[in-house]
């Protein structure tokens, strides 16, 4: 009877029903395994034979039970005790039992009643994926396809049948997760007992509605959407209910206490209340997609695209750019710690930005867009936030990173901060130091590296100099944990801090006093009202596309006339630039109208002091070198952290690989001044030399293509309108 060159022998269903029918449909597609039928519905075992789901009919007698190499339960959960009672006498201690009932402390329980103790070859399982037909017609091969098969083993389950197990659920396509018996209950109660519930419930109080009629007549999408899983097969679900009464129940305590909550929402014209619940539905919803989608097709592979430049003219305009990147992340972080209500006007709500606003969501934080660039947020306070229902994920922005990290550490709950690609080989040695000389607990999965995991602790004010290099991000960082201290927070850094940061945290009640040796004091984060100046890396880009370009006149509004942004103009003036400041500075952050026009350029000098101010746009300014006149000289590069001279190196390969000429002397970058034909032009995914090289591009005489722009664009949506506006003719393409 046993067909030994099959994988698993000879296979038992017991109850060929949609879900035992796709099990055995699937290994018998596959030639994995002789398969067997066991029905109560004698009609089921016929259309299995005939549709070609099972090979034989069969009895739950001596003669096949004994003769089976896998058995496997698949009746709604409370047939399954008299399943096991009829089987008892005739199983082989070797003949793995299994189930796929959607219940598993019921199943357990049924075995120990029936054999005393549940045998050790005995071991419960369970398909996490479905639909709401039932019968062995609706069987189907490939349901368990990338979906999830929990299993629960018992503690003296047999581990060669385990690993039998294992492999079964692995060659229908799913993936493996143990659970324990309790846990899976509890979860399943929660994640798909309830929700049949409700769907149930609703459509049967609907129909027994007045005007049920009209009810269904004008239904849609949402109707259908939430009452899918009503069309699912009653006797299955009343045995689950029966099954898993306690953890069903506790659930539904839960949500009808929130479910009293919006009623209560309603009564009030809470709107508020009711916005709060909604997005952070949305947001937590989004996750489980998100999962749910990485799950089943794995992780997208990113598409290169490149952008193709044609010689331009002149760019002329007025135009108003979004508001600064980094300002963007604090003012979103400080408005959601405020006590009250920030409204920030020119935000940048993309790329990395998001990452930090979604965190925030995450956390309970509602956070309203009205307009372009222009969010309410409704702060929660320092220790308001809400622990997240899966990890933080910062994906691939390290300031995100440096910004959360201490606000989680000051929080009351725990929280693991997960990230993705480049970022999970980056040490972050130096906030991990920060963090842990503040008394943070955070722990770091290997060398420094993400995933992060926070413990609450009792945060003590900082001691002494900040760790590493100094930076801007890590002195924000120290500001941010400053504010969950009891006393007044104090540190020491070699970097003078941006006016633009010191003015926003200032807008929010937050006082950073001195130069060098900061104090940081405040006695009440409150909410703010701002409006956040012009993103210095696109102001900067507009400017030099104005200056390179013959004939070109451009108006920038909202750009701060603050500190770097002055070191930025001297140079510029160095090389002959033309620019005027036009009206009074408006706002905490002092902006104004810069009007800028081309003029021929001569080659210009940065000291190594310089290089350091303006490390973020020395690739810009090398391109500006490469269309002034003589030979241009940038000192300090080589001093700068490592991978600003690796933006240098791809920036240098490109430039000279379509008729520039720059290359290092003694450690200084010499740049000829000298116009290239124009080609093509690869940034290797970098964003800032991707906008580097736009720029190039726009006066080269053929044009050019600049490959690898997607974090370009993942930064700047609208790159191509912002380019249109001003008269750039430039195309995204794959
Ligand atoms: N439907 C789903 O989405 C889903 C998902 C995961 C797990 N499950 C579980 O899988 C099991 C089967 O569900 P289904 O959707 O395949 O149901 P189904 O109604 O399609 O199949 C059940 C089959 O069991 C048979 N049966 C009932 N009592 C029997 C008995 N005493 N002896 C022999 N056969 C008997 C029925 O005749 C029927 O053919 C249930 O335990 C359910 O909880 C269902
Ligand atoms: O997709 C469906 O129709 C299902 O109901 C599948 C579903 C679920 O709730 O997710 C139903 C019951 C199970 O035990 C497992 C999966």
């Amino acid at each position: 009877m046993q067909d030994s060159k099959k994988e698993f022998g000879n296979v038992l269903i017991v109850g060929l029903g949609m879900i035992g029918g796709s099990f055995a449909k699937s290994l018998k597609q596959q030639g994995l395994a002789t398969l067997y039928g066991a029905d109560r519905r004698a009609g089921e075992l016929t259309l299995g034979v005939s549709t070609g789901v099972i090979d034989h009919p069969a009895q739950l007698d001596e003669a096949t039970i004994s003769n089976m190499d896998i058995i496997i339960l698949a009746t709604p959960v409370r047939a399954m005790e008299s399943v096991l009672s009829e089987i008892k006498p005739f199983i082989k201690s070797t003949t793995l039992v299994t189930d796929v009932g959607s219940t598993k402390g019921s199943v357990v329980a049924a075995a120990v009643k029936v054999f005393g103790e549940a045998p050790a070859n005995f071991i419960p399982g369970h398909p996490i994926a479905g639909a709401e037909k039932s019968g062995v017609l609706a069987a189907n091969p490939n349901l368990f396809e990338k979906h999830m098969a929990i299993i629960t083993p018992l503690p003296y389950s047999d581990p060669k049948l385990l690993d039998r197990l294992h492999r079964l659920w692995r060659a229908v396509g799913a993936e493996v997760v143990s659970m324990d018996v309790d846990h899976h209950d509890h979860v399943l109660a929660a994640s798909s007992h309830l929700p049949h519930l409700l769907a149930y419930t609703l459509v049967d109080a609907l129909a027994n509605a007045e005007r049920s009629q009209d009810i269904f007549r004008f239904a849609a999408g949402g109707f259908r959407d939430f009452t899918r899983i009503a069309s699912s097969d009653p006797v299955m679900w009343r045995d689950v209910f029966l099954a898993n009464k306690d953890a069903t129940l506790t659930t539904l305590d839960l949500f009808t206490d929130r479910l009293a909550e919006m009623r209560q929402a309603i009564v009030d014209g809470d709107g508020a209340s009711m916005y709060g619940v909604f997005t952070r539905a949305k947001s937590a919803r989004d996750h489980f997609l998100r999962l749910l989608e990485q799950r089943t097709l794995g992780k997208p592979q990113e598409k290169q695209v490149s952008i193709s430049v044609s010689p331009a003219s002149a760019i002329h305009g007025e135009v108003k750019l979004i508001g600064d990147k980094s300002l963007s992340h604090r003012a979103l972080i400080m408005a959601a710690l405020a006590e009250g209500v920030s409204e920030l006007g020119n935000i940048d709500l993309a790329g990395d930005v998001k990452v930090t606003m979604q965190a925030l969501r995450d956390m309970g934080v509602v956070i309203e867009e009205f307009g372009y660039g222009s969010v309410r947020v409704y702060g929660v306070g320092r220790k308001g936030l809400r622990a997240p229902i899966a990890p933080i994920n910062v994906h691939n922005s390290a300031t995100s990173l440096y910004l959360l990290a201490p606000v989680l550490a000051g929080q009351a709950f725990p929280v693991e901060v997960v990230g993705e690609d480049s970022l999970l080989n980056t040490p972050f040695t130096h906030l991990l130091a920060l963090l842990k000389n503040a008394q943070a607990n955070v722990v770091s999965a290997a060398a420094d590296c993400l995933p992060f995991k926070f413990t609450p602790a009792q945060l003590l004010p900082l001691s002494g100099v900040l760790p590493g290099p100094a930076s801007s991000r890590l002195m924000s960082s120290a500001i941010l944990l400053s504010l969950f201290v009891e006393q007044d927070g104090q540190f020491e850094s070699t970097l003078h801090l941006d006016q633009q940061v010191r003015a926003l945290f200032a807008s929010f009640g937050v006082r950073i006093e001195g130069d060098q040796a900061f104090t940081v004091s405040t006695d009440a984060i409150t909410g703010a009202s701002l409006e956040l100046p012009a993103d210095m890396q696109q102001a900067l880009w507009s400017v030099l596309l104005a200056i390179i370009l013959p004939g070109s006149t451009l108006q920038l509004e909202s750009v701060a006339r603050h500190g770097r942004m002055n070191v930025l103009l001297e140079v510029l003036q160095q090389a002959g630039a033309k620019f005027v400041w036009l009206g009074e500075p408006l706002g905490v952050f002092k902006t104004q109208t810069l009007r800028v026009s081309f003029a021929p350029l001569k080659a210009f000098a940065l000291t190594p002091e310089q290089s350091y101010e303006l490390r973020e746009f020395v690739s810009l300014l090398a391109v500006l070198a490469v269309y002034a006149e003589g030979e241009s000289q940038f000192e300090g590069i080589p001093q700068l952290p490592y991978f600003y001279e690796d933006r240098i190196t791809t920036l240098m390969d490109g430039v000279n690989h379509i008729g520039g000429a720059i290359e290092w002397q003694a450690g200084t970058l010499i740049i000829k001044g000298c116009p290239p034909q124009g080609g093509d032009l690869d940034s290797a995914g970098n964003e800032l030399v991707a906008m580097a090289f736009l720029l190039l591009a726009a006066r080269c005489r053929n044009g050019a293509t600049v490959r690898d722009c997607q974090k370009l664009l993942a930064q700047i949506p609208n790159l191509e309108e912002i380019a249109t506006v001003l008269g750039l003719k430039c195309s995204v393409h794959s």
